[in-house]
């Protein structure tokens, strides 16, 4: 078995790597951190634990993890850069769910973050955590950077398009709504029920911090800049992100064909049928991330459409993808749930 710890435990992320790391048949939970909650059982704040674990949360500190071979941070950016660097000094490999570790340029973080870096050594060797662009890095990784929820829905959809030099780099846009867990567990005025409830809007139309992250990373898939119009929504659903991402094609090409071969060995991978629409509810509770192409007769504009959970592919599933390949384990170990759908 090998010896997990998350710092963060009572937040959203937090407790969906619990539901799923209890269930794990390789994984054994040590130390679970909260400095709210500390000495309090972690099956009494969450009961859908209850005979799953007898744990107590316990303070964050270097020596609560020290026996840990991976911990993972489900913490508000900042944390993880002040604390993984001593963990990583130790030898205990880290998966990081915020974003210290996701920009390969300081400055661009400082400049959407409002913070220094303070691990830049660590931010210049950490991998970017999206196992379907980055396997054989996640694989050799002691310190991995999970994608946001956001950035893994729009990469799976227009990097295949990207790489093969299909589609106008300069001409991207990604359309996305999100539940509202996507804003964490901390109060929050706009996350109120009576403020999301029977409601719609967007939000960061002139700029949301996933926009440098997606532009990264797709313009390593595109192998040149990009240029990318992204527009959030928060939807009135707790769970699920739909990306509805357009680009202007260049070449004559079976897209649909295209996005089969792309994924067709990808277990968190669903290429649906030509036409389809897919529903966040079918993910809900599950790693899979599915996709549709569509192309209307006539036009120039090929339409990707994406779903996720935002807990789970969306941030801890693929965090635990990602340990998986890191202690070379089943990729899937773990990670079987099927979406709840209705
Ligand atoms: N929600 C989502 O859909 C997604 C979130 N993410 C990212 O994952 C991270 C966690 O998100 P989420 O679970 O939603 O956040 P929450 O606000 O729900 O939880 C944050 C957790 O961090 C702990 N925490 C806060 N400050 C510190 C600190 N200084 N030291 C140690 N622990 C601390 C809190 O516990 P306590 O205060 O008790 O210590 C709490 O358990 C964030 O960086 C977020 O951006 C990524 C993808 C999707
Ligand atoms: C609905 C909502 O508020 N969503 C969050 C994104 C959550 C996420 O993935 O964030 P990180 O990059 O911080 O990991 C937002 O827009 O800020």
């Amino acid at each position: 078995m090998v010896k997990i710890g998350i710092v963060g435990g009572t937040g959203y992320t937090g407790v969906e790597l619990l539901r799923i790391l209890c269930a794990h048949p390789h994984a054994q939970l040590c130390a679970i951190t909260s400095r709210t909650e500390a000495g309090r059982p972690v099956a009494d704040l969450y009961p859908n634990l209850r005979g799953h674990t007898d744990l107590c949360f316990v303070e964050p500190s270097e020596a609560a993890l020290a026996g840990c071979d991976l911990v993972f941070f489900a913490t508000p950016h900042g944390v993880a850069m002040a604390q993984a660097p001593a963990l990583l000094a130790r030898g205990i490999k880290v998966v990081d769910l915020s974003a210290d570790f996701r920009l390969r340029d300081l400055d661009v973080f400082a400049q959407w973050y409002g913070m220094t870096h303070s691990a830049p050594d660590w931010a210049a060797k950490a991998v970017y955590g999206l196992p379907e662009l980055n396997r054989a890095d996640i694989q050799s990784a002691d310190l991995v950077a999970a994608p946001g929820c956001y950035p893994t829905a729009v990469q799976l959809a227009l990097a295949p398009l990207l790489a093969a030099g299909l589609v106008d780099p300069s001409d991207l846009i990604a359309d996305c709504k999100s539940g509202v867990s996507g804003a964490g567990r901390g109060a929050n005025v706009g996350a109120l029920f009576a403020e999301v409830n029977d409601s719609f809007k967007a939000y960061g139309v002139s700029g949301h911090r996933h926009l440098p992250e997606i532009s990264q990373q797709l313009s390593i898939a595109a192998g040149t800049p990009v240029g990318l119009v992204f527009t959030p929504h928060l939807t009135p659903m707790t769970r699920g992100i739909h990306a509805t991402c357009y680009a202007r094609l260049t070449a004559d090409a079976d897209l649909q064909a295209l996005f089969e071969s792309t994924y067709a060995d990808e277990p968190m991978v669903d290429v649906m049928p030509a036409g389809s629409h897919p529903e966040t509810r079918s993910v809900r509770g599950s790693n899979q991330c599915r996709l549709a192409v569509h192309r209307a007769p006539g036009s120039d504009r090929v339409v990707v459409l994406a779903v996720e959970d935002n807990l789970v592919k969306g941030a801890s599933g693929q965090a635990v993808q990602c340990m998986n390949l890191m202690l070379g384990l089943d990729e899937s170990a773990g990670l079987g749930g099927i979406g709840l759908l209705p």
